[in-house]
């Protein structure tokens, strides 16, 4: 954990800190670069204002030297002439001092006497008395013949100071006789300034270096006075300053010029002398800066592009990990076979990777398989053939997919994949030996239940839920083949026919829906008793439905025997009160349907009992027979008679035209009655009553109108027998008028 934390982090911060070195280092490299720019550029502006500050020196050490050998040449003609030379003869045009210094600088010459009075002077003002200054002592008690030089100030404090150059004359005997004295302006050496030629802002200046009084110039400003003081541990030489004339910071050279008492100076300011050593400065900084935001931006651009790589790559590997444990979580033993080359061909197949199951199935650890020769590791494979089937695979490119029981060991069946690739081949191999078993326990237990349907009576068949037939048993086989059919494979629709498919379509509808359906079928003289029973899958969704269909004419035909026996009166063979209500109850079903008119008639027997009582109750049910059969002889084929009980008979006449018809029929029978009965050589005569009524389409139960029947027949009784009477309302003929 904590090694994938730090792998993390130097993933993160590799690209990001060799950025920054590279930054430091090339800050450091330019930082370093322009400071030594600078150095050097300091170094030349020293190196520029030594040379300036000589030339300074040399020209003020010039102009020294001539006014010193002018007043050499001075003392020499003085003394030639014996003390008589004056200073008008000495410094006219083109006279002695012209020859050494420019007549334009009218350099101020006074001649002092060795009382130290003022003898002589040109183009200045002098002092007029000098015996008491310090230089004409020094002069006056000197013996040797150098010249002296000074710089007094001329009114001090206020007025520029001068160099002095002052000379001791002597007489013929070599006595003390006065001195020469010239007066060197400063200015003048600073006036040459142009040939010193600084850059702007640049400082020229003459210092005193007993007074410390100067005279300088800066670009055109002359001034005179301003004092520089250098510290105590600057450089004889060369100094930094910000000197109180301005404010500018410059590099100073220094040059002094010990005879003269004088140190000629020249600054350059630190700008002009930096100028080229910062421009260059600022190049290489804004260089830098570019190279560093290309640095940052290249680096940016690395780490986004390295982020991406590294997310593709935990990707890659995650889905190799995911891969790799859906291989080894597989039900399949895989197996990645490189082919072996030998002499002869492939000779062998070498294990390349197996997942953990194939491992498990070789009974070794995997890291010990790879790199094996199939054919050594499981010598069995070779002779069951598998080596074989493998180099034909690889050979052809077809895959190969076989499923073979084990011949070594414990019998097992086992599923084998071949399929090839680059060099090699992929095997996979599967133990379906429990599939297998449940496939045979399947088979057999589909065996038994046809075993079982095939015996039944019962037609059985399975259609599924696009109304194919599937299955039936053997029952079913026969109806077809009777019908000439084949079913198994077709759609219902087509092995039943339009017709049929139509009238079953009701029931084949609720089937799919879900519910078990029941009818009967009547196919001709025969009777089906039809079952629909749903299938549904794990999910209860109907996928199909069974159909059972027994044969039950059988049962059918004996049911309406019965149902007939039931409804029969054994006496007359006419339908007994059963039989009779029932058709009553249908009959008004059909007359309301049809809207047509019936009639029911209630006849009873007059005078039976004496019958019964006179010749016995075998001529009274002989009686009863001849009466029903001379009833029904009276009667349309259509009409239905009936015997209740007794000596009461009813009638049920459908579809009369008119009551007329009904009202004749009564009037016939009660005509046909009054006849004398044979019966078996015993002549009996009787008569009958009859009530008639009607039925069209009245709110009636049939037991009303029964009811309704025989209240008339009781009013025929009533009116002496031998007579019928009819409900008034339907009745044309007077419903109480007798028979003729
Ligand atoms: N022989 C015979 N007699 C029966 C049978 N069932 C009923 N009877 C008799 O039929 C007679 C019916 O008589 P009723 O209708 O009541 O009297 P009736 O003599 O016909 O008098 P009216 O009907 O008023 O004219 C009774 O004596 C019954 O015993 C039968 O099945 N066979």
């Amino acid at each position: 954990m904590i090694g994938l934390v730090l792998r993390k982090l130097y993933r993160a911060i590799l690209l990001p800190s060799f950025a920054l070195v590279l930054l430091g280092t090339m800050w450091a490299a330019v930082l370093y670069q322009v400071r030594q720019e600078r150095v050097a550029a300091w170094q030349e502006g020293l190196l520029h204002a030594h040379g300036q500050a000589r030339t300074l020196a040399d020209n003020a050490s010039y102009l020294l030297r001539q006014a010193d050998h002018a007043t050499q040449l001075f003392k020499l003609k003085f003394e030639e002439a014996e003390g008589t030379l004056g200073l008008a003869e000495f410094g006219r045009p083109g006279g002695l001092l012209a020859s050494l210094i420019p007549p334009r600088l009218e350099l101020p010459v006074a001649l002092y006497r060795a009382d130290g009075s003022l003898a002589d002077s040109l183009h200045g003002r002098f002092a007029a008395q000098v015996a008491g200054e310090a230089f004409f002592r020094a002069l006056a008690a000197a013996d040797g013949d150098s010249a002296r030089f000074d710089t007094p100030a001329v009114a001090p404090g206020a007025a520029p100071w001068r160099l002095r150059v002052a000379r001791r004359l002597v007489d013929g005997q070599g006595r003390f006789a006065g001195a020469i004295v010239l007066l060197v302006d400063p200015a003048w050496f600073i006036d040459d300034y142009d040939r010193v030629q600084t850059a702007p802002g640049g400082l020229v200046l003459l210092q005193s270096a007993t007074t410390g009084l100067a005279t300088g110039r800066v670009d055109e400003h002359l001034f005179h006075s301003a004092t520089l003081r250098f510290g105590a541990g600057a450089s004889p030489e060369e100094a930094v300053l910000r000197t109180p004339l301005d404010g500018v910071a410059r590099l100073y050279a220094r040059r002094a010029l010990p005879r003269y008492g004088v140190v000629a100076i020249v600054g350059h300011t630190l700008d002009s002398a930096l100028a080229r050593a910062q421009r260059r400065g600022a190049l290489y900084l804004g260089a830098v800066a570019a190279a560093s935001l290309l640095v940052l931006g290249f680096t940016a651009l690395l780490t986004q592009q390295s982020r991406r790589l590294r997310r593709s790559t935990e990707a890659a590997e995650d889905a190799q990990r995911q891969l790799r444990a859906a291989v080894d979580a597989s039900l399949d033993a895989l197996f990645l076979l490189k082919a072996h080359e030998g002499a002869a061909g492939i000779e062998d197949f070498v294990l390349a990777d197996v997942n953990e199951r194939g491992a498990a199935m070789l009974g070794h650890p995997r890291a010990e398989l790879l790199g094996q020769p199939m054919g050594e590791l499981v010598p069995a494979w070779r002779t069951e053939g598998f080596i074989d089937k493998y180099r034909t695979v690889l050979a052809t490119g077809q895959p190969l997919e076989e499923e073979f029981p084990t011949r070594t060991g414990e019998p097992r069946w086992l599923q084998h994949q071949i399929v090839a690739i680059d060099g090699g081949v992929a095997v996979t191999l599967r133990d379906i030996t429990p599939v297998r078993q449940s496939i045979v326990a399947l088979r057999e237990s589909e065996a038994r239940l046809r075993t079982i349907a095939d015996n039944m009576p019962a037609m059985i068949a399975y259609v599924d839920r696009d109304e194919v037939y599937r299955f039936h048993n053997r029952s079913y086989q026969q109806e077809f083949a009777r019908r000439g059919v084949q079913a198994i494979g077709r759609p219902a629709r087509a092995v039943l026919g339009e017709r049929r498919y139509a009238e079953l379509l009701p029931h084949i509808r609720r089937a799919e829906a879900g519910e078990k359906v029941r009818f009967e079928e009547d196919e001709g003289e025969r009777s089906f008793e039809v079952m629909y029973i749903p299938q549904t899958d794990d999910g209860a969704r109907v996928i199909g439905f069974h159909v059972v269909r027994n044969d039950v004419t059988a049962q059918k035909t004996e049911q309406r025997r019965l149902l007939k026996l039931a409804q029969v009166d054994p006496l007359t063979g006419l339908a007994n009160r059963a039989g009779f209500q029932h058709k009553l109850q249908e009959a008004m079903q059909q007359c309301r349907a049809q809207a047509t008119l019936m009639a029911v008639m209630y006849l009873d027997v007059d005078r039976f009992k004496p019958v019964n009582d006179t010749h016995g109750h075998a001529v009274g049910d002989a009686l009863l027979k001849a009466f029903a059969g001379r009833l029904t002889h009276a009667l349309r084929a259509g009409d239905t008679v009936a015997r209740l009980g007794g000596d009461e008979f009813t009638v049920v006449m459908e579809g009369l035209r008119q009551p007329d018809d009904a009202l004749g029929a009564a009037a016939k029978i009660v005509r046909a009655m009054r006849l004398p009965f044979d019966l078996d050589g015993l002549t009996v005569r009787i008569s009958t009553s009859v009530g008639l009524a009607f039925y069209r389409d009245a709110d009636l139960t049939p037991a009303r109108l029964l009811q309704r029947a025989d209240e008339l027949l009781y009013q025929a009784k009533e009116a002496g027998r031998d007579t019928f009477r009819a409900d008034p309302a339907f009745a044309a003929l007077p419903a109480t008028s007798d028979v003729a």
